[in-house]
C-alpha cells in the first residue's frame, strides 16, 4: 500500500477543529463512536495539530474474542474508527477501502487503548494513513498497528447504499443534514 512518491502529505483544512477539540460522534448508531450503541466502542477522537488524532476505547466483556481478551476484529475496528476521523481535519467524506492490521500484543479486557492516527499521503481521491493502538497510556506498549486506504467518496454513497430506515432518520437529523451539506460545499 506505498503512495506514489509524488503524492503530497494531505494538508489540514482551515476549517478543521482545533488540535486538542474533541471530534464528536458523526453518527448515534456507529458501531465506533455513537452513543446509542449499547456494545459500540464509544470512541472519543480529538483533534491533532496536524492531520492527526487521538482516541480512547476502553475493552468492555462485550468484545472478547478469547477470555478476557479483546476480539481481534473490534480492535480493527477501532484502528478503523480513528483512522476515519482524519476525514475531519481534511474536511472529506471517505470510507475504509484497505484496513491492514498487525496484531502485537493481546488486549485484555479493562485496558484502555490509546490511539493515535495521521495522514501520511494523499493521491487523488486516496487518501494513505496510518495508526496505533497503545496500552495503558500514549507512550504505553504498542498493542495494534494498521496501515489503511481511505478513498474519498461524495455523500450520495451513504443515500444510495444504506438502507432506507436509517437514512431517513438520519436525514430528518437536523445535525446529521448540517454536517454533510458543510462537507459538499467544502470538498
Ligand atoms: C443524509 C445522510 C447523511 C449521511 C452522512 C454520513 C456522513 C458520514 C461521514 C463520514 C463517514 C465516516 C465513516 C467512518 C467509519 C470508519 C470508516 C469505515 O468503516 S467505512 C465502511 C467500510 N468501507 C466501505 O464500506 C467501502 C466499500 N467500498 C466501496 O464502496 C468502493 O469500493 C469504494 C467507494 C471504496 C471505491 O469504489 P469507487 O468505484 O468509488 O472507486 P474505484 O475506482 O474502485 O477506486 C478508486 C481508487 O482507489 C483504489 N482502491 C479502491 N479500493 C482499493 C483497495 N481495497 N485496495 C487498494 N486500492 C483500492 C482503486 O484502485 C482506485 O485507484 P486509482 O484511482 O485507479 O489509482
Amino acid at each position: 500500500m506505498k503512495p506514489p512518491a509524488d503524492a503530497p502529505v494531505p494538508a489540514r483544512h482551515p476549517d478543521a477543529p482545533a488540535p486538542g477539540e474533541a471530534l464528536g460522534s458523526h453518527y448515534g448508531e456507529c458501531f465506533g463512536c455513537g452513543g446509542a450503541q449499547p456494545h459500540g466502542l464509544h470512541l472519543e477522537a480529538r483533534a491533532g495539530e496536524g492531520v492527526n488524532v487521538t482516541a480512547e476505547f476502553t475493552v468492555q466483556p462485550a468484545h472478547q474474542g478469547a477470555p478476557g481478551l479483546a476480539h481481534g476484529g473490534v480492535l480493527s475496528a477501532a484502528l478503523d474508527e480513528t483512522l476515519g476521523a482524519l476525514n475531519w481535519l481534511m474536511q472529506v467524506i471517505a470510507v475504509t477501502g484497505r484496513l491492514e492490521t498487525d496484531f502485537v500484543r493481546p488486549v485484555p479486557v479493562g485496558t484502555t487503548l490509546h490511539l493515535d492516527a495521521h495522514a501520511t499521503a494523499r493521491h487523488g481521491r486516496k487518501i494513505f494513513c496510518a495508526a496505533t493502538g497503545r496500552l495503558g497510556g500514549p507512550e504505553g506498549p504498542v498493542a495494534v498497528r494498521a496501515e489503511a486506504l481511505y478513498i474519498e467518496v461524495r455523500v450520495d454513497h451513504f443515500i444510495e447504499n444504506g438502507r432506507d430506515e436509517e437514512i431517513k432518520a438520519a436525514m430528518a437529523d437536523p445535525d446529521q443534514v448540517r454536517r454533510a451539506r458543510a462537507f459538499e460545499v467544502n470538498p
